[in-house]
């Protein structure tokens, strides 16, 4: 079957009203709600800055740039979720930025005060993407608490970069742009954890992965999208369908169905 390819560009124009300068990246913040999301993406993009609404949503949309190395970057502040199973406009919201729009690089910040909370929406993240960076912010108020968090180990666990900040103080900053710009431009490449499931649903995913790879754009990941059909999540496989043009393939007209 002949595959259409929508570039990425194209639907963070038409889908989410993202205008990108040519050679600009896409910056994606995700996180839980209140971790200091929009204190980092206050803190990176000052002034440059503006605010509206996602298109055809009643949930708040910000978008602001920044310079880093001679690179201008587009940092758009997704809504704070505990997932992104899409239960709601605004986790759906986040999960077909990411998935869709494929950044070139999705921050996703956890509070250092509660991460074992807060890692499963990274690591829901990086089953859709390897490209991202973990901002553990929030760190002033874990040292109150005396919380210590190992963050190369951290990053070793992950196999993402993870970087320390207090935002509210303009604390780490330096190094999540570094940590940015490094996966922005392929600088530097991640071996990210993917999450392991049970002998039953690792058979299943990989029984269907052939398939799956053969039909959609590499771009998405295909280990996701198998995990999506295993689900029956019915309303994210058509609008995966939609979106890659597939509707008239067997493998997805028999999970919609
Ligand atoms: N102590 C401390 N407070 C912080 C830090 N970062 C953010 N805050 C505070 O935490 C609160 C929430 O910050 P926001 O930036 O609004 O968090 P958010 O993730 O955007 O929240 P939602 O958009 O509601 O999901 C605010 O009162 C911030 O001033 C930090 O590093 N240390
Ligand atoms: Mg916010």
């Amino acid at each position: 079957m002949a595959q259409v390819i929508v570039p990425a560009r194209k639907v963070l124009r038409e889908q989410f009203g993202i205008h990108a300068n040519p050679g600009q990246f896409i910056v994606a913040l995700a996180g839980n709600p209140n971790v200091g999301k929009s204190t980092v993406f206050n803190a990176l993009t000052g002034l440059r800055q503006h605010t509206g609404n996602w298109p055809g949503k009643t949930v708040d949309n910000a978008q602001g740039t920044f310079s880093y190395n001679n690179r201008s970057f587009l940092l758009v502040d997704l809504p704070g979720t505990y997932s992104i199973m899409a239960h709601t406009a605004e986790e759906q919201i986040a999960r077909d930025f990411i998935c869709f729009g494929r950044p070139d690089v999705t921050l996703v910040v956890v509070d250092a005060t509660c991460l074992e909370r807060n890692l499963n929406l990274a690591l829901q993240i990086m089953e859709i993407t390897s490209k991202v960076v973990v901002c553990v912010n929030l760190m002033d108020e874990a040292r109150k608490k005396q919380i210590q968090v190992n963050i190369s180990l951290l990053e070793k666990e992950l196999g993402v970069p993870v970087v320390a900040t207090a935002a509210r103080q303009n604390e780490g900053l330096n190094h999540l742009l570094a940590a940015l710009y490094r996966i922005a431009t392929g600088e530097c490449k991640t071996h990210h954890k993917q999450l392991q499931y049970s002998p039953e649903v690792e058979a299943a995913i990989a029984q269907l992965l052939p398939n799956i790879e053969r039909h959609i754009d590499k771009r998405l990941n295909a280990r996701w999208v198998a995990l999506r059909l295993l689900d029956g999540d019915r309303a994210f496989i058509e609008s995966i369908a939609l979106h890659l043009q597939l509707s008239g393939n067997p493998v997805v007209r028999e999970a919609v169905q």
